[in-house]
C-alpha cells in the first residue's frame, strides 16, 4: 500500500494536490539506473551538456510565468517574487551551461622539489558520480538549477528531492530538463518518506549530497552519511549595518527588500538591523512609514508585497519569538498582528543582544533594530550567533568596511546592499552552522568534481 501526501496552498487553505511518496523499491530502481547514467554522462561531451543546458534555459524562460504561479500556489510567496525566481533560474542555467564548456584542469612540471624531476602533471577534474540534490521550499527552482545545473554540467548523475510542499513545481522542472535532452538515467525525481532518508543518505550508491536547508536537517544528513562529500548550505542570521553616512532612504528601501520580501523566508534575509545612533531616530521613522505601506494579502495580486509564510506552524513559531522578544523588554513599532498564515512586517526596537531574536534565525518578517555608538561595539553581538552567512552595511567609509569584512565571521559582506545580495556566479556560502562549501555555479562544479591526476 503506498504511502500519500496531500498538500495545501499556504494562502488559502485550498488543496492542491495529492502524492504518491516513493517507495525504497523504486529509490533502489532509481539509483541503479542512475549508475548507469554515470557512464552515459562519460560519453557525453562537454559542448553537448552545455547545449542541453542553453536548452534547458529557454524552456525555463517559455515557462517563467506557469512556473512562476505554481511556485506561489504551492508556497504563498508573492507572484512577483516568484517571477524573480524564475529570472534567476533562468541566469542559473545560462551560467551552468558556460560553465560547462570551461572545466579544466591544469598541467605541473615535477622539477619544483627535489627528487622528482622530468615528469609532468596533468591534473583533471571528473565528476563524483551520483549526487542527491536536496532544495527548501522557499526557492524550489533556483536553488533547484543551482544543484543541478552544475552538478550536471561536472558530469554527475543526479537524485533529485524537492521539499514535499514543492511537488509540481519541481516534477514540471525535471520533465523540461528531460525535454531539453537530459536522459532520464541521468536525472531522477524522489520523494521518499522521512523514515527512509537516513538510509538513502547513507546508501552506497549516493556519492554525495547537496543539501540546502536547515540544521536539524543537516545534522541527520551528516550523522547518516558517513564518508561522502556533503555541500550545506544552511541558515543564516544575517546582519544590515547603517552607518552614519548612509542613505537613509536607500537603506530602508534595502531593509525591507531584503527583509519583507518573500515574508522574510530567505536564508540571506537582513534578519538583525544595526543602526548607528546619529541617524537613528531618523532611519527608524523612514524604515516605520515605508513598512506601513506595504500591501499584505493575495500573493497572486501582482501589488501584495507580503504574502503569508509557508504553514501556520511556522507563523506560530514566529509569533512566539516575536513575544519573547518583548517579554524581553523589546518594543513594537510596528507589526506584531497574526491571521492565520499571515505575519504582518514586525519592526521591534530596544530589543535585548541576548535575545533569541537576535541570536537564533527568525524565518519571517521581523526586524529587530539595535542602536549603536561605535562600531567595535557591535562586532561581538553580530558574530554572537550560530550562524554565518552574509552581511550588508550601508556607508561609503572604506576604512569601517574594511575593518567589518576582517571581523565579521560570514562568507560575504555586501556595500550599500542588503545581507541578501546575490548574483548566480558568484561564490556562496557561509561559515559556523551556515554550511560547508560553496555554490555560485563554478565553485558548485568543483565541489561535486575531484581531481584526476596523470603523471607522464
Ligand atoms: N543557505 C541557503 O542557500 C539556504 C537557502 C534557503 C533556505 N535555507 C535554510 O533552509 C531552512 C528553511 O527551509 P526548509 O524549511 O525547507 O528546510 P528543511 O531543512 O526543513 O528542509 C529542507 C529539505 O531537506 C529535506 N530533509 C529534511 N530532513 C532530511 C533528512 N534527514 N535527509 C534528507 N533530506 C531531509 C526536506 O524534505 C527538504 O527537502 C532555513 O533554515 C533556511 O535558512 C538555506
Ligand atoms: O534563501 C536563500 C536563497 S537566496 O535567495 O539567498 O539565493
Amino acid at each position: 500500500m503506498s504511502q500519500t501526501y496531500t498538500l495545501v496552498n499556504p494562502y488559502n487553505n485550498e488543496q492542491i494536490g495529492e502524492y504518491e511518496y516513493t517507495s525504497w523499491t523504486q529509490i533502489e530502481e532509481k539509483l541503479a539506473l542512475l549508475k548507469t547514467g554515470q557512464k552515459v554522462q562519460r560519453k557525453t561531451a562537454a559542448y553537448e551538456r552545455a547545449n542541453v543546458l542553453a536548452k534547458l534555459a529557454g524552456l525555463l524562460k517559455e515557462n517563467a510565468e506557469k512556473m512562476a504561479r505554481l511556485i506561489t500556489i504551492e508556497t504563498g510567496k508573492t507572484i512577483s517574487d516568484s517571477r524573480v525566481e524564475m529570472i534567476r533560474a533562468v541566469n542559473a542555467t545560462i551560467a551552468s551551461s558556460e560553465e560547462a564548456r570551461q572545466i579544466s584542469g591544469e598541467s605541473l612540471d615535477s622539477d619544483a622539489y627535489a627528487p622528482a624531476g622530468g615528469k609532468i602533471g596533468v591534473v583533471c577534474w571528473r565528476p563524483l558520480g551520483t549526487i542527491f540534490c536536496i532544495t527548501p521550499f522557499n526557492f524550489p527552482i533556483n536553488i533547484a538549477m543551482h544543484k543541478i545545473g552544475p552538478a550536471y554540467a561536472a558530469g554527475n548523475a543526479i537524485l533529485f528531492k524537492p521539499g514535499p510542499q514543492n511537488t509540481a513545481t519541481s516534477q514540471l522542472l525535471v520533465e523540461l530538463c528531460y525535454e531539453a535532452g537530459m536522459p532520464e538515467s541521468v536525472l531522477q525525481f524522489c520523494m521518499p518518506p522521512l523514515a527512509d532518508l537516513d538510509k538513502l543518505n547513507a546508501h552506497p550508491d549516493v556519492n554525495a549530497i547537496n543539501f540546502t536547508g536547515g540544521t536539524a536537517a543537516a545534522n541527520a544528513i551528516a550523522a547518516a552519511a558517513g564518508y561522502k562529500k556533503l555541500l550545506l548550505e544552511l541558515g543564516g542570521n544575517d546582519p544590515l549595518i547603517i552607518m552614519d553616512d548612509a542613505d537613509l532612504e536607500a537603506a530602508a528601501t534595502s531593509a525591507i527588500n531584503h527583509r519583507f520580501a518573500t515574508a522574510g523566508q530567505r536564508c540571506t534575509a537582513a534578519k538583525r538591523l544595526f543602526v548607528h545612533a546619529s541617524v537613528y531616530d531618523q532611519f527608524r521613522d523612514i524604515l516605520v512609514a515605508k513598512s506601513a505601506a506595504l500591501v499584505i494579502g493575495d500573493p497572486m495580486d501582482d501589488n501584495t508585497f507580503v504574502g503569508p509564510v509557508i504553514h501556520m506552524g511556522a507563523a506560530k513559531e514566529i509569533r512566539q519569538r516575536i513575544e519573547g522578544a518583548i517579554e524581553d523588554g523589546a518594543t513594537v513599532a510596528l507589526g506584531n498582528q497574526y491571521d492565520g498564515a499571515f505575519v504582518h512586517p514586525t519592526i521591534l526596537e530596544n530589543v535585548r543582544a541576548n535575545s533569541e531574536v537576535m541570536i537564533e534565525e527568525t524565518f519571517g518578517p521581523v526586524m529587530p533594530l539595535f542602536k549603536f555608538e561605535d562600531v567595535e561595539e557591535i562586532i561581538p553581538v553580530i558574530n554572537n550567533t550560530a550562524y554565518g552567512l552574509q552581511a550588508g552595511i550601508f556607508s561609503n567609509n572604506l576604512s569601517v568596511i574594511r575593518y567589518l569584512f576582517e571581523e565579521l565571521d560570514v562568507g560575504t559582506l555586501a556595500t550599500n546592499e542588503g545581507p541578501g545580495f546575490r548574483t548566480e556566479h558568484f561564490p556562496f556560502g557561509g561559515v559556523k552552522e551556515s554550511g560547508v562549501g560553496r555554490e555560485g555555479i563554478k565553485y558548485a562544479i568543483r565541489e561535486m568534481s575531484y581531481t584526476k591526476t596523470l603523471v607522464i
